[in-house]
């Protein structure tokens, strides 16, 4: 059977240095590129600790993916950068695997249009972790149950975007579940702007971000007497490897956006 040829942009980051290992050490996968902005001309291998690898950091993704002919390109960059990226994947005619965040659902609809006319599927998770999947499908059961409910996510310092793409993932899931409901008192009010969290559909979602975190939400419900939490660590990013080798694997059997890891796992 051949290699999955795999590209890998915002190859340099955190979970881009974790996904470059996760290829090279499977042997079903081959990895052609490694693209990210600021790096070019060196051997992956030397950034990773390892020994040369043979593929050398680009900086330029069209030139890229014109050279190295990849069948998918696994995208952890952020969300200024995620749109452009997943439109070249497209043009190219190759699968699109998006862990990035920050998307608008719209914006995943339009991609889905896309991916359509070329026949070709995409995979757009906000959390490839199972954990994090089993934590909110959890949630999304409770939500028909026990429908007052709060969120907070917390991670680490270096994150740019909020609420996480999990946190609106799940709030997403819960809104399908329960009619809306605007919790809290009508009275109530913030001696400081901001303390009571992002609204969503009547409900709070609360951002935590500290050095020391990797990835971890709660999500508590409320009702008489009672308090319901269902709470998700990643405590280290090999967390997110196993459901992007799994997407990575699963995307050629599909046409069109496939949004959420919950989709390949039924
Ligand atoms: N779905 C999931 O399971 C997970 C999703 N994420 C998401 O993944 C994204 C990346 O997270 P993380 O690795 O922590 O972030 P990092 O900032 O560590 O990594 C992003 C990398 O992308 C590079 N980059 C920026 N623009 C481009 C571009 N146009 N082309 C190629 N590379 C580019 C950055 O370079 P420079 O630093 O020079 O800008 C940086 O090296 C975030 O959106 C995060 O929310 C994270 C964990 C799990
Ligand atoms: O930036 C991160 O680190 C993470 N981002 C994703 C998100 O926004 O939900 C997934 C995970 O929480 C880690």
């Amino acid at each position: 059977m051949s290699k999955i040829k795999v590209a890998v942009s915002g190859a340099n980051g955190k979970m881009g240095q974790e996904v470059l290992k996760m290829v090279i050490n499977d042997p079903e996968l081959e990895l052609v590129a490694a693209i990210d902005l600021k790096m070019d001309a060196i051997d992956v291998g030397l950034v990773l600790g390892m020994d040369t690898v043979g593929i050398n950091f680009e900086n330029n993704i069209e030139q890229s993916l014109m050279r190295c002919h990849a069948d998918v390109l696994i995208d952890f960059t952020n969300p200024q950068a995620v749109h452009h990226n997943i439109k070249t994947a497209i043009q190219y005619g190759v699968y699109p695997v998006v862990g990035t965040t920050g998307l608008q659902l719209e914006e995943i609809k339009e991609f889905d249009r896309l991916l359509k006319e070329r026949e070709l599927g995409g995979i757009f998770a906000p959390n490839f972790a199972i954990g994090a999947i089993l934590m909110m499908r959890f949630a999304e059961q409770a939500a028909k149950y026990m429908p007052h409910v709060e969120i907070i996510e917390l991670h680490h310092d270096q994150k740019i975007d909020a609420p996480s793409g999990t946190a609106l993932k799940t709030a997403e899931m819960i809104k399908a579940q329960r009619k809306s409901i605007k919790q809290g008192l009508e009275n109530e009010y913030e001696k400081i702007p901001g303390s009571r969290g992002g609204e969503y559909d009547g409900f709070r979602i609360h951002s935590v971000r500290l050095p020391g975190f990797v990835a971890h939400q709660e999500v508590i419900f409320g009702s008489q007497g009672q308090v319901l939490s269902i709470k998700h660590d990643s405590i280290h990013r090999e967390s997110f490897m196993p459901g992007v080798n799994l997407a990575v694997k699963k995307v050629k059997d599909f046409v069109g956006a496939i949004y959420g890891l919950e989709n390949l796992i039924d």
